[in-house]
């Protein structure tokens, strides 16, 4: 089974397969990289791509958000691969604690497993569609976040969402309306989506990189002991300045 394949819903809740992909990356810590914006940002577009790019390198692991969205054309052709699931059975795994986090907007339910903590603590990078309203809460469930915060003018969002056509026009204009802004205290790298997306997806990928890249070689620094590169709470802190951008 490949390591998307496994992330079918609720094979990947389960222990083994967590532990499984909890193997292997010796005594480094992981990081959930929260990739987060407005509707129509292009959020779920650039995480494809970048799975499909990324597929070979076992870092990474690109989680699969649950929906209470029944399948569409357009999950079926390229989309997102969420889960769908009905809203009675989401509320009732909800209850039995079985997602690391979930939310409600856009008049539905969102949710991603509980197995991605070990997944995290054991070293693999965790990229997910995660709430902007779920950041803090991310950070003490999951452990090492960082933000990528997708942006792009309002008029390009409508236009994208009008092209996606999967909402009405009123629902397109309601998920324009939902103002969200970041928690404090989250590290937030900001990345651009208003260029053509063979560029974004490319860009994207390279910054995934770049921030796994940093991350990795502070965590060997620190478990060499060079603890000055990290602020007093023990977490780095210069993940911009280590030339991210670009
Ligand atoms: N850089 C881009 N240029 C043009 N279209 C884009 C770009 N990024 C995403 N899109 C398109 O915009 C629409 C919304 O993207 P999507 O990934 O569904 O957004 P989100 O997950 O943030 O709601 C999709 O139809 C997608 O193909
Ligand atoms: O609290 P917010 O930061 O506004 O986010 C609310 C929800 O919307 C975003 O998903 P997306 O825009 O991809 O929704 P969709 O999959 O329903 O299109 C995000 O991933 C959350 O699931």
């Amino acid at each position: 089974m490949s390591e998307r394949e496994s992330l079918d819903w609720p094979v990947f809740a389960s222990a083994s397969i967590a532990d499984d992909h909890a193997r292997d990356l010796g005594p480094r810590r992981g990081l959930l990289l929260a990739i987060v914006g407005a509707s129509g940002v292009g959020k779920d577009t650039l995480i494809e791509h970048a799975a499909r790019g990324l597929r070979r390198d076992a870092r990474f692991l690109f989680a699969r958000r649950v929906v209470t969205r029944p399948r569409t054309p357009d999950s079926d052709s390229g989309g997102e691969q969420y889960l769908p699931m009905d809203p009675d059975v989401f509320e009732a795994l909800r209850k039995t604690g079985a997602f690391a986090l979930s939310w409600d907007a856009h008049g539905l339910r969102y949710g991603i497993p509980l197995a991605l903590r070990s997944v995290i603590a054991g070293g693999r990078v965790v990229v997910a569609n995660l709430s902007r309203t779920k950041l803090i809460e991310a950070s003490r469930a999951l452990g090492p976040t960082i933000a990528i915060d997708v942006t792009a003018p309002k008029a390009v969002l409508r236009e994208r969402l009008l092209a996606r056509g999967r909402e009405d026009a009123d629902a397109i204009e309601q998920r324009l309306a939902r103002q969200v802004s970041l928690p404090a205290g989250i590290r937030r790298i900001e990345f651009s989506n208003d260029v053509p997306l063979n560029m974004a997806a490319a860009k994207f990928a390279k910054l995934l990189l770049r921030v796994v890249e940093a991350e990795y070689e502070a965590s060997d620094q620190h478990q060499l002991g060079a603890r000055r590169l990290f602020d007093a709470e023990g977490e780095i802190d210069h993940v911009e300045a280590a030339g991210v951008e670009g």
